[in-house]
């Protein structure tokens, strides 16, 4: 025994696939799962000559290589902490647990510390790409002890997807980097779903166009600047029937569940003092979703404005360049997060690097990632994507297609909140004033928290006549 080079615990859809991954690359793998007919399945549905299954927990820990190197795929949350403490007693001083689940990144800093103490050396590791990724390469997020990671990463690197011969995997930093990446990858994610929900919806309700249709202008979208994984898969969701010819889609439930890497994302934002609007509005339409019986009450008692397909002959191309414009916002806004986190918690995060990994393996990735690392290879401390000058040159050439859909929308009663938080953003940003002088003077007025002013150093409390008159 002692031979085998890595374990995984936990074999539903992608630790399974992440087993035959590493075992095509040439590492010998362990999988063990809680339910043992999980293990049977994996055995014997996908077999592999590199993968041995195991039913016992002890026996598994014991076949592996020392210093052991477990790579936990489980559900996030308490069953990590769970399965940690069932592991433990069978660890020795300098194993490695890696978990790759969408964990919290304050439960990997928490885990990171605790296990430390304890000699085991911990990585909390973002792996994005869903069920093919994990099988032929996902994009990966390692964050722990950089003086411990060369042991770990000729694994990672083997199975991680490969854009120009590179691999789409590299140390983030210390302690919960990793998961803390993955997170605002999946907030990015929900921003970019919700938008591309918009622009099917409008080019529905207002273009008039077919599902069918949709899928084809997606399949030509997906042919330029907007070529991404997203794009292209909902071309393909578009175009897919059920049994009877209709579209599938039509027939799934117009209401979405979260994990919770979104929401975590938003009120990471919130309490950095960073604007993910979009990230939140995605959210957002997600919970609105799921109030089905609210929303059909609220349709009948509250009229709607009737929709006309008022489409115009350049309305296909407005909405593109408001998609790709949108997107750019929900982007720099999180970038702009990884900014803020990088300096709060000490991570020093490579911004580049971050975008060369999304390109291959992950949900987001997209062409325009290139354009990202080329502005933080120009302008490393760029404080917003915003600055630079590719993208700034993109939303002064489609912020007039973005205005005149959010137009045409509102005046149809077609919802678009992620492009309108995009735009707000922009305009808040770009604006001028945003009103919080006025902001300034309420506070003053009925709590006396002083204001500055534009011509002078300092606070001042002025003395509001109407609030001090006797
Ligand atoms: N699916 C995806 O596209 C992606 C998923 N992830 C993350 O990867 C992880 C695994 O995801 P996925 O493969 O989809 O599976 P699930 O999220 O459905 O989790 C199922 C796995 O977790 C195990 N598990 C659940 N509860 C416990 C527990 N109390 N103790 C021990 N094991 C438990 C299950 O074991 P058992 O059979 O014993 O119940 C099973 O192996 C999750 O954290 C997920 O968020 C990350 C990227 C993409
Ligand atoms: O991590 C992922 C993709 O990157 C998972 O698919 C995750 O489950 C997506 O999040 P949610 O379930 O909240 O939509």
């Amino acid at each position: 025994m002692e031979s085998i080079d890595i374990g995984i615990i936990g074999l539903s859809v992608m630790g399974s696939n992440l087993a035959l991954n590493m075992a095509d690359h040439g590492f010998s793998v362990a999988g063990y799962d809680f339910e043992s007919s999980f293990t049977t399945q994996f055995i014997t549905d996908k077999p592999h000559s590199g993968v041995q299954g195991f039913y016992d927990l002890q026996e598994f820990l014991h076949s592996l290589t020392k210093p052991r190197r477990v790579f936990l795929m489980i559900k996030a949350g308490k069953p990590v902490d769970t399965v940690i403490e069932q592991i433990l007693p069978f660890l020795s001083d300098g194993d490695i647990i890696m978990d790759g689940g969408n964990s919290f990144f304050k439960d990997t800093q928490r885990r990171f510390t605790y296990l430390s103490e304890k000699g085991i050396h911990y990585f909390g590791i973002g792996v994005s790409g869903g069920e093919k990724g994990a099988r032929s390469g996902p994009a990966l997020m390692p964050g722990g002890n950089i003086d411990i990671y060369e042991n770990i990463r000729p694994v990672f690197e083997a199975i991680a997807a490969k854009i120009e011969g590179q691999p789409c995997c590299f140390f983030i930093g210390s302690d919960g980097a990793g998961h803390y990446v993955k997170m605002v990858h999946n907030g990015i994610e929900y921003a970019d779903m919700q938008l591309i929900s918009e622009a099917y919806r409008l080019l529905k309700y207002i273009g008039g166009y077919t599902d069918l249709e949709i899928s084809k202008i997606f399949c030509q979208w997906n042919q330029g600047e907007l070529n991404s994984y997203l794009v292209g898969i909902t071309a393909d969701i578009l175009a897919e029937c059920d049994a009877d010819g209709t579209p599938l889609v039509e027939r799934i439930v117009d209401c979405a569940g979260q994990k919770g890497t979104g929401r975590w994302t938003s009120i990471e934002a919130l309490k950095q003092g960073v604007d993910v609007s979009i990230i939140t509005t995605a959210c957002n339409v997600r919970v609105l979703s799921n109030l089905m019986i609210d929303r059909s009450k609220a349709a009948e008692l509250i009229g709607h404005p009737i929709r006309e397909h008022c489409a115009d002959t350049n309305f296909v191309e407005q909405v593109r360049r408001s998609l790709y414009t949108a997107k750019i916002v929900a982007y720099a806004q999180g970038f702009s997060l990884y900014r803020s986190a990088s300096i709060h918690y000490g991570w020093h995060l490579d911004f580049c690097k971050i975008a060369a990994i999304f390109r291959g393996g992950c949900i987001i990735r997209a062409q325009f990632l290139n354009r990202i690392m080329t502005a933080y290879e120009r302008h490393p401390e760029l404080s917003n994507l915003l600055f630079d000058e590719f993208f700034y040159g993109k939303i002064n050439e489609n912020q007039a297609s973005l205005r005149d859909i959010i137009c045409l929308a509102v005046q149809n009663g077609v919802a678009v909140p992620a492009f309108s938080s995009a735009l707000q953003y922009v305009d808040g940003y770009c604006g001028g004033t945003i009103g919080a002088n006025l902001i300034q003077a309420q506070r003053d007025y009925f709590g006396a928290h002083t204001y500055q002013r534009v011509d002078k150093e300092g606070s001042f409390h002025h003395e509001w006549k109407e609030h001090y008159k006797k």
